[in-house]
């Protein structure tokens, strides 16, 4: 009697023990998990603010980023959360009216103030960088080009932003930044982590960028190998801990319109009548064009001729085939001081991997409908300008009535252009013309020179890894939780079998 009310408060205690342990493991893992979470939950964002204008040559644009102030050297963190078009054209046109550079930025500037909290206005950095159409007017009066930097340095130290200055960019800058930009928004300069992070990442292979302004076009990526050849073209970044050797070039002239500019002043040269029959405008399309026009950029004076009137018609005949191998002209490949070149005797390393073709590149993809397939091959495109350019002008006009006059009637030189330049100039085959792609921007944030350049400027791509946790948030997380319940399931079993060791064995008989 005695001995059966024993066991029986032994069993009653076993098994309110059992409960207890149960109970409070599960309050344990449950506390473990929620200060975890609320250790590693991410702090109330204090945001910073970095502006870049980019005075190309046919205009100026703003740009606003955004980036959370303490992950600064983290990547992708950068957003761009505002782009304002100035009205007007590029700085340059304004130095016979310097004046008029005063009220120049004011709208944009406007759209800062707005964007940018208030507080934050005096620590926020404001840079000005000028392209092509700055590096043409310096080659011709850099008195000029300067009066023309002053003057939007002063409107722009007006602000009670941190103006850090207004310069021009090589076109060694431009190419580089821009290749930094498309890399740093694809992810590219980061290791793909393996294993939830737990394993050494791979180094990833990095996208060419290609950028075609008005004035001058760029070309830069990272070659198959190094070579003493042409140490300009070079430059050698650490980024993210690891080393770059990229290839760049910029084209002076060779932008889509000085491309143009340079055509007509080849073509005009052989006319003695006034009138220019063009194979890359279209049947129908005529225009004027002032002579002394024609040669006031250095891009077309290696034409420069007198002519016998003061102007001539363009008259358009629409041919494909004509106005590729008059485009073709523009290219010299009759010299190569190297193993290789693209043309006009500068160095080019056969190109490799994919390319992000930006700017002009785009748009005018955009138009001849060839971006919403991601993969475009150079049939494809050399069928759609044979087709867009023998199509009359009347007609072309009246299918597009919303677009500018001015680009409808170029896009069929624009895209020849651009398929002369990236078969004949860069040297694409059928094959990696495919791996080309025609981007204007990468998660809402644009693909231009701006972002890479304002990176750089604020420190903000460490040359080295920054030290960081090895596990991500969601990973560590996702972790904890695991490991605890797999402790609170042994746990209990462990409980269970010490209660009743026999258990086991009675199964298994
Ligand atoms: O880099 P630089 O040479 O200084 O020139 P930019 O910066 O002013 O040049 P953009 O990339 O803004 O534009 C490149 C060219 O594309 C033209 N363009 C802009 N929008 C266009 C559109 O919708 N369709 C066709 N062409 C366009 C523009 O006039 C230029 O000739
Ligand atoms: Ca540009």
């Amino acid at each position: 009697m005695e001995g059966t009310k024993d066991s029986n408060v032994k069993r009653f205690c076993s098994q309110h023990i059992l409960v207890i342990l149960g109970f409070s493991s599960v309050i344990a893992v449950t506390a473990l998990i929620a200060v975890g979470l609320s250790q590693n939950k991410p702090l109330p964002e204090n945001f910073k603010y970095g502006i870049v204008l980019d005075a190309g040559s046919t205009h100026t644009n703003l740009y606003i980023y955004k980036w959370p102030a303490e992950k600064k050297n983290n990547t992708g963190v950068v957003q761009e959360v505002e782009e304002c078009k100035v009205k007007g054209p590029g700085v340059a046109k304004y130095s016979n009216k310097l004046h008029a550079l005063e009220t120049y930025l004011i709208a944009c500037m406007e759209r800062c103030k707005n964007v940018v909290p208030r507080s934050l206005h005096p620590e926020t950095p404001v840079y000005l960088g000028a392209t092509a159409g700055m590096r043409l007017l310096r080659m011709q009066n850099e008195h000029l080009a300067h009066s023309v930097l002053d003057e939007v340095a002063k409107s722009l130290s007006e602000y009670s932003f941190d103006f850090q200055g207004a310069r021009i960019l090589s076109g060694q800058e431009e190419g580089a930044y821009g290749w930094i930009t498309i890399n740093y928004l694809l992810g590219k300069f980061v290791e793909k982590s393996k294993w939830l992070g737990l394993m050494a990442g791979e180094r990833q292979s990095t996208f060419g960028a290609m950028d075609l302004g008005g004035a001058s076009t760029q070309i830069t990526f990272a070659p198959e190998s190094h070579t003493a050849e042409s140490p300009d073209n070079f430059i050698n970044f650490r980024l993210y801990g690891k080393d770059y050797s990229v290839y760049t070039h910029s084209f002076l002239c060779y932008g889509k319109d000085e491309a143009l500019q340079q055509k007509l002043a080849k073509d005009i040269e052989v006319s003695s009548n006034g009138i220019l029959k063009d194979p890359c405008f279209h049947l129908g399309y005529a225009k004027l064009v002032n002579v002394s026009k024609l040669y006031t950029s250095p891009c077309a004076k290696r034409y420069e001729k007198t002519l016998p009137f003061d102007e001539f018609q363009i008259q358009g005949t629409g041919n494909y085939q004509q106005c590729r191998q008059s485009v073709l002209e523009l290219f010299n490949t009759s010299y190569c001081p190297y193993s290789q070149c693209a043309f006009n005797g500068i160095f080019l390393p056969p190109v490799k991997g994919n390319f992000g073709a930006f700017s002009a590149f785009y748009f005018v993809m955009q138009f001849l409908n060839l971006t919403s397939t991601k993969v475009i091959s150079q049939e494809m495109m050399s069928e759609t300008m044979r087709k867009y350019c023998s199509r009359p002008w009347q007609e072309v006009r009246t299918s597009f009535p919303e677009v500018h006059e001015k680009f409808l009637s170029e896009y069929c030189f624009a895209g020849t252009y651009i398929l002369s330049l990236l078969l004949q100039g860069y040297h694409f085959t059928d094959s990696s013309f495919k791996d080309i792609e025609f981007m204007r921007e990468i998660e809402g944030n644009s693909a231009g020179w701006t972002l890479g350049y304002m990176l750089n400027l604020t420190n903000m791509i460490p040359a080295e890894q920054p030290v960081t946790a090895p596990l991500s948030h969601s990973t560590y997380v996702f972790l904890m939780v695991l490991f605890s319940l797999i402790l609170a399931v042994a746990l209990i079993i462990g409980l269970v079998v010490f209660k009743n060791p026999s258990y086991f064995w009675k199964e298994m008989v």
